[in-house]
């Protein structure tokens, strides 16, 4: 176990920060890179251990994929059919993305493929994944039909479905876009509420076709990608931790470069919004994933209610809405988030735990929190403790920032899945 002390406020936050390439992005580049004919470059590539499975994933498969400090370069297969019988388990280590996609994207291989994952990744649901996709004739046999270790056993044939999704999740919807491209007619899903639409887009990108109109979506099969060049916008996920730091951080002003603004993904922007922040969006690129820079500085908030068709378009950022509400005057009700609770870790319960150590007013329900902000945090006594989760340790730096505290943090390593450069930068904005 890593732990460290956590950076001290000196002055508040200030100066410009590059932000690292998003996530959600940087895996779909490399799947649909390999399914390409041709080569794919990627810039601005996320190299975190999450995004570093999935490469590790496809070069057990046979892909060619080079990388260097920035850039990423795979050789496509040119369809579905030419992967190599991986000698090992596929090791999806923490990242959920990358298991699920997965699932989708090699449910018609010649051979059996093993997953495993971390102890995080294996306590957390397949089975959304794995009902829909035996019902296209998929085989897959999971420990207790949902946890990893699992076999995707070869099989030669998908046919279509017309599903309506029963969770709000971009994965799912992602790996039954990826399974829907081999059937053998087209595939029709409905989305319970609208996801963040990667797939979709990068999937136009490459070349193909995909029919969608609101919560509906039409998967035409097909396998003839074109090789792209990608460049990877900021991660909104990441970013949201300075937006949060820049706003609650007495005497900040931080500007927050190429920052990815898919309004799929900018619910964290309409939340703090509607609890009174302003900010400046500026020197806005309309590419298929449109994005800009983000100047904020430190300012008031107001409590906000959010609502399960908010969580959606801010699902990885509730933590940091919950740490902003401690600060904001009045109560902040967060409901129709339980999809928090099938996370890295159940971060209704480490959101709560962490924060009542620096004396929030934060109390969890079945399906999120009641905050009573206008709490000026202390120093956390004890450790705080990532619970391994990297999103939850961010959010707990920002936290100690706030509260100008000394704080240490236990699991300190977990924030390399997602942003290994987060010291540098907390660092860059304290110079
Ligand atoms: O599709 C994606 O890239 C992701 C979708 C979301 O998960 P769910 O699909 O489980 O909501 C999100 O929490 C995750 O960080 C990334
Ligand atoms: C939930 C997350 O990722 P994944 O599902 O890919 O592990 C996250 O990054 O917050």
């Amino acid at each position: 176990m890593t732990t460290i002390a956590l950076p001290q406020n000196n002055n508040g936050l200030h100066g410009t920060l590059s932000i690292p390439g998003d996530k959600s992005i940087s895996h779909r580049s490399v799947m649909f890179g390999a399914i390409s004919e041709g080569r794919t470059t990627v810039d601005h590539f996320l190299f975190s251990d999450d995004c570093l499975r999935t490469i590790a994933a496809f070069r057990a498969l046979g892909v060619k994929i080079e990388t260097t400090s920035d850039q990423v370069t795979i050789e496509g297969k040119g369809g579905f059919d030419q992967f190599e019988n991986p000698d090992q388990p596929l090791d999806m280590g923490n990242s959920g993305t990358s298991t699920r996609l997965l699932l989708g994207l090699l449910a018609r291989q010649p051979f059996d493929i093993e997953m495993v994952g971390d102890a995080s990744l294996s306590r957390r649901p397949l089975n959304r994944v794995i009902e829909p996709l035996a019902q296209m004739g998929a085989q897959i046999s999971a420990r207790d039909n949902n946890l990893l270790p699992l076999t995707l056993h070869a099989n030669r044939r998908l046919q279509e479905i017309d599903y309506q999704l029963p969770v709000a999740s971009a994965q799912v919807k992602s790996a039954l876009i990826l399974a829907g491209l081999q059937a053998d007619q087209p595939t029709q899903l409905t989305e319970k509420l609208i996801t963040r639409d990667h797939t979709e887009k990068m999937l136009q990108q490459f070349g193909g076709s995909i029919q969608q109109e609101g919560k509906h979506i039409k998967v035409t099969p097909q396998s003839e990608f074109q090789g792209q060049h990608i460049s990877v916008p900021g991660d909104i996920s990441s970013a949201a931790f300075f937006i949060v730091a820049g706003l609650c951080v007495p005497n900040s002003k931080v500007v927050l470069q190429q920052v990815g603004l898919n309004p799929t993904r900018t619910g964290i922007l309409s939340a703090l919004s509607k609890m009174g922040a302003q900010f400046e969006i500026s020197n806005e690129t309309a590419a298929s994933e449109p994005a800009g820079d983000i100047t904020i500085h430190s300012q008031q908030l107001q409590a906000i209610n959010l609502t399960d068709q908010d969580i959606p378009g801010l699902v990885d950022e509730v933590p940091l809405i919950a740490l902003a509400a401690t600060q904001a005057t009045g109560t902040t009700v967060i409901s129709g988030a339980e999809e928090l609770r099938v996370k890295e870790t159940d971060r209704i319960e480490t959101v709560t735990e962490e924060l009542k150590k620096m004396g929030a007013d934060i109390e969890q329900r079945p399906d999120g929190f009641v905050i009573n902000g206008g709490t000026k945090l202390h120093s956390a006594v004890e450790p705080l403790d990532s619970h391994g989760d990297h999103r939850i340790g961010m959010m707990l730096a920002v936290a100690n920032l706030i509260a100008g505290g000394t704080g240490q943090l236990q699991h300190a390593d977990a924030i390399n899945i997602s942003y290994p450069t987060f010291w540098q930068d907390v660092a860059q904005l304290q110079s």
